[in-house]
């Protein structure tokens, strides 16, 4: 009999029927490969083998089987109908992200596909010559070296220090797990001290000879907590502690209890900002059981990568972005979600707009495992599970060490302003803190949430501001360049010389980001060493560490920065820290802005005094009496996350109800109106009130295209599939009514 197969394709389209060459096996979760269209060929997953024929004319074949092994599990398989599912888009746009992309070519020849290529990568491997094994020698090698070279000396010591700590170690060790730089081996490999090995990148596995920090009593009591709830049942816990206390080393042990037993793990990590530091930092401690996976890595690596974990018998460890929740990882055991309150777990653009906190959730539940939600500072929706016994939960109170929080103090903006105490965009508390920092040898960090010079460029005779001509936002001034540019649409121009509505006087750029604060910041300290960290400055990952590497080595003192300077550093030199501007975190319109502002200002302030005793924090703002300021100064996540969701629950907002905003997008503004009155009032009959808007968002027109919104409210308790099955069929009569055709229609269940 001709057996068929349905199979997804990395389309937003619903699985197409092929048939089964006669003989072939052919096995869901197996990739192949199929011709599309006259000469096109994609490579596509077989989803299920059924005998049942299609009702098209001409089926086309499977053009070849693919890859020895499946690619996906029948968990993953899940995973992937979740996600379409619950996100509302197709299982196709699923498989775009969760394959890497040299898996899923598609061209018009079909000479691409070849699995041969991915051979596990090589690796430098480096081990003390036979010789140095003698104590003896070992001591006069490093005697010699010692004055006359001493980066070679400490190479030397690095590595007779990798094994256990009574003798020298005479194994092997990759060489990127090393501090010791290429130049340094080089020159021991010369003296013949030292031999590099170049081969086959080898997993240890088995065994649990790790070296693991050895825990406060907090701590401890925190990880039995955490191993009663797992013990007890709960699926997924949450590890509540503050910056600083050591969440990270409770993962550690987490982790050496599931790698020893030949399970997977998955920490994940929220940006790829925050991994080199936490790799580093785990590679130590697993060495090459360590597995980075994020957007940096060539698509190469990251193919490698897969088919390698694809193919792994269990123990695997996986440091990754949000992506990774895709890896096949067989036995996967443990899923930590580190900062699990971050914004970037949830992807909005574009489909699957997945978040993938949540989808560690169902993975866990899928596969039989745990998950591990950490934060300093948990969103609202895990706190209330936490707090109503759905998910387990443990905490961390105190800092590690002699580390005490940090002491927070708020100053008045417009008082220092009337006093005469402001230079530039400082108060005078925060810049005579600063000057004392530097006197102590201390680093300093700055927060503002806006990159380029100035948010907006502003004629002071007639109040003429330079916009986008393709977004309805202002144009932001970026001074190294000197050019207006649109953080929308990439649009630039140049800084008219004179206004060219009135004529009359100059345009004069208003407001500060981080570019400005990095100049002003100069001015003032003509002395110290100042870097900076936004989305300008970090062009690539080399870029980005080479400021995180300058920061840590003390060679830079003040870091200026945005977002990206917030999360999860731990810089030992930091006493400082500075946030320039509280009032655009606090009043923002977002329902979320307290919770954000909070969590955001209590991160940043986090970097400060994480060794030292004695951290301090200064938050410019000009309304100290504002109660989210309150809040952080007084570091109390309780009060904020009671006072926020109370305003949500009478409010009827998440965590209380669940939202889905539905954007559209049209070239006419006229059509684009037309639809969204058109397909809020079909929403109306199916779920009332449930319905707010049409509404217009903060920036509607982006591109040249006008944008409307809708946004959808359905209370927790409700079913939500039955919700998204009733959207699903409007969208449908919607998309397929003539006039609305080319209206572009954007859904996103739970936005950020
Ligand atoms: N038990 C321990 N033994 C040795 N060092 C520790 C221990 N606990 C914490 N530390 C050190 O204290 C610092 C802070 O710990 P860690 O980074 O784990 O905190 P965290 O809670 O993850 O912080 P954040 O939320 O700010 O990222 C680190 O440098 C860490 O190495
Ligand atoms: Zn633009």
């Amino acid at each position: 009999m001709l057996r068929y197969a349905d199979i997804v394709l990395p389309l937003a389209q619903p699985a197409y029927t092929f048939a089964v060459p006669e003989g072939a096996a052919v096995a869901a979760g197996q990739a192949v490969a199929v011709q599309f269209g006259p000469r096109k060929f994609y490579t596509g997953i077989v989803w299920r083998v059924h005998d049942r024929k299609p009702d098209f004319k001409r089926i086309k074949s499977i053009h070849r089987v693919l890859y020895d092994a499946p690619l996906l599990s029948a968990q993953q398989m899940s995973l992937w109908e979740w996600v379409a599912s619950y996100y509302m888009c197709s299982v196709g746009e699923v498989m775009r992200v969760a394959l890497p992309s040299l898996m899923k070519p598609s061209g018009d020849t079909e000479e691409e596909f070849s699995d041969d290529e991915f051979r596990p990568r090589t690796e430098c491997y480096v081990a003390l010559s036979r010789e140095l094994h003698d104590e003896t020698a070992f001591h006069e090698a490093c005697e010699k070296l010692e004055r006359r070279a001493p980066k070679q000396y400490e190479a030397l010591l690095e590595l007779a220090a990798a094994g256990d700590e009574t003798r020298i170690s005479t194994g092997e060790v990759a060489r990127r797990l090393l501090r010791a730089d290429y130049a340094v081996l080089h020159a021991l490999e010369r003296k013949k001290l030292i031999v590099c090995t170049e081969r086959e990148r080898t997993v240890e596995r088995g065994g649990s000879a790790f070296r693991l920090p050895e825990l406060t009593a907090h701590q401890q009591a925190a990880l039995d907590a955490l191993r009663g709830e797992f013990a007890a049942g709960k699926t997924t816990a949450l590890l509540q502690g503050i910056t600083g206390s050591g969440k990270t080393e409770i993962y550690i042990h987490l982790i050496a209890e599931v790698l020893a037993r030949g399970g997977d793990v998955l920490l994940l990590v929220p940006e790829i900002a925050l991994t080199a530091q936490l790799i580093a930092r785990m590679e130590r401690i697993f060495g090459s059981r360590v597995t980075p996976y994020h957007s940096k890595l060539t698509n190469r690596r990251r193919t490698e990568t897969y088919l390698r974990l694809n193919r792994s018998e269990g123990g695997e460890f996986v440091v990754g972005v949000r992506s990774s929740i895709f890896l096949p990882l067989k036995r996967l055991q443990l899923i930590i979600v580190d900062e699990e309150h971050d914004a970037s777990y949830k992807q909005t653009e574009p489909a699957p707009r997945y978040n993938a906190r949540d989808c560690a959730v169902v993975m866990a539940r899928l596969v039989g495992g745990r998950t591990l939600l950490g934060s300093a500072t948990p969103s609202l929706e895990t706190w209330l599970n936490a707090a109503s016994g759905k998910y387990g939960r443990a905490e961390l109170s105190e800092r590690y060490g002699d580390a005490r929080p940090p002491e927070i103090l708020v100053s008045d903006t417009l008082r220092a302003a009337k006093r005469g105490e402001r230079k530039a965009h400082f108060n005078k508390l925060l810049l005579d803190k600063i000057g004392e920092a530097l006197d102590r040898g201390e680093q300093v960090m700055l927060f503002q949430n806006r990159r380029g010079f100035s948010p907006y460029v502003e004629c002071t005779e007639c109040g003429w501001t330079a916009r986008c001509p393709h977004c309805n936002v202002t144009l932001t001034y970026h001074k190294s360049g000197r050019k207006l540019v649109c953080h929308y649409c990439g649009y630039t121009a140049e800084v008219p010389a004179k206004c060219p509505s009135c004529k009359v006087t100059d345009v004069i750029p208003m407001g500060f980001g981080t570019e400005k604060v990095e100049e002003e910041i100069a001015k003032i300290f003509p002395e110290a060493r100042i870097a900076r960290l936004d989305r300008d400055s970090v062009t690539s990952e080399k870029a980005f560490n080479a400021i995180i590497a300058d920061f840590e080595a003390r060679k830079t003192d003040i870091l200026v920065g945005t977002q990206m300077i917030t999360k999860g550093f731990d810089f030992g030199g930091v006493s400082l820290v500075g946030i320039l501007n509280a009032d655009n975190l606090v009043n923002n319109p977002d329902f979320r802005a307290a919770e954000r502002a909070f969590q955001l200002m209590m991160q940043v302030a986090g970097r400060a005094g994480r060794r030292a005793e004695g951290g301090e924090v200064v938050i410019q703002t000009s309304e100290p009496g504002h109660p989210v300021i309150r809040q952080v100064v007084a570091g109390d996540f309780g009060a904020m996350a009671r006072a926020q969701l109370a305003e949500r629950e009478a409010f009827f907002y998440p965590p209380y109800a669940r939202l889905t905003s539905l954007t559209l997008r049209h070239r006419d503004p006229v059509v684009l109106r037309q639809g969204i009155m058109e397909l809020a009032a079909r929403l109306r009959v199916r779920f009332g009130r449930r319905v707010l808007g049409p509404m217009t968002p903060p920036v509607d027109r982006i591109r040249g295209e006008y944008l409307a919104g809708l946004l959808l409210k359905i209370e927790s308790g409700a079913s939500s599939a039955r919700a998204r099955e009733l959207l699903a069929a409007e969208l449908k009569t919607f998309s397929e009514n003539p006039a609305f055709k080319a209206v572009t229609v954007v859904v996103n269940v739970d936005p950020q």
